[in-house]
């Protein structure tokens, strides 16, 4: 397959892309609006998915004409409980240790750039905490003024490296509409690995769209390839078996 693009830096989303944790949200606030006679659809997740919490909070209150029954502050407060149960528990989507492990190893600059705050990211990453180490840098929601989609926190995170590489030279990987729109505002290229139950219309803007990151071939971005399953090791500098 033809070449997507020559990439020298690769910045990654958190939630329902390497951790899932999209399938918290939607119980936890399913539960919410059902108290208010109100179904958490498919199509209001993805208008909010990606974005910051009170930003998210907010379109969930004037999408469902919330307004004068709770506020997008309260959303947050009665949400927390259950969410600060059920982040710890997070686990690792297919293919996210195998491609964070492989470009850390091949020394590609890899980085992270969740609209999670800090201690969301904690709670999140409990149990992944060596993995998430691989990371040059992270940058979290509460650091960044503006959420996805606006381009801010990928222009952050790609602003940590020195020298900081040029935004069409960075591959980022999303699974929410917000932040393929925040990458693409960014100027920078974006894989998508969107939920089965987003609607296909939703993944336009993306330049390529992956069923899972187990589907990614780094080769067509020009990134280092993965090991051929099986294949011998390199053999030792002095002729040695490894
Ligand atoms: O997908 P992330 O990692 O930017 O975080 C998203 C929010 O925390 C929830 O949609
Ligand atoms: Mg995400």
């Amino acid at each position: 397959m033809a070449a997507l693009g020559k990439i020298s830096h690769v910045l990654f989303d958190m939630d329902g892309l390497l951790l899932d944790t999209e399938t918290f949200y939607t119980v936890v606030q399913q539960r919410l609006v059902a108290r208010f006679g109100k179904t958490f659809t498919w199509d209001l997740k993805a208008k909010i998915m990606g974005k910051k919490a009170i930003e998210a909070a907010r379109t969930l209150v004037s999408e469902l004409d919330l307004e004068g029954k709770i506020t997008p502050e309260q959303v947050l407060i009665e949400r927390e409980e259950a969410l600060d149960e059920m982040f710890p528990t997070a686990e690792l989507l297919p293919g996210a240790e195998r491609l964070l492990r492989h470009l850390a190893a091949c020394g590609v600059p890899i980085a992270l750039a969740t609209s999670s705050h800090l201690r969301h990211y904690t709670l999140k990453t409990t149990q992944h905490g060596e993995l998430f180490s691989l990371f040059n840098h992270r940058v979290t929601g509460d650091q960044i003024s503006n959420g996805k989609p606006a381009p801010d926190i990928f222009l952050a995170a790609a602003g940590q490296w020195e020298p900081a590489p040029d935004p069409s030279a960075c591959l980022v990987f999303e699974d929410a509409p917000s932040g393929v729109a925040a990458a693409k505002a960014a100027g920078m290229w974006c894989a998508m690995v969107p939920d089965s139950q987003l609607d296909p219309a939703l993944h336009a803007g993306a330049d390529q769209v992956l069923t899972s990151l187990e589907g990614f071939d780094p080769l067509q971005w020009g990134l280092p390839p993965f090991p051929v399953e099986g294949a011998a090791a390199a053999p030792a500098a002095n002729g040695a078996a490894a």
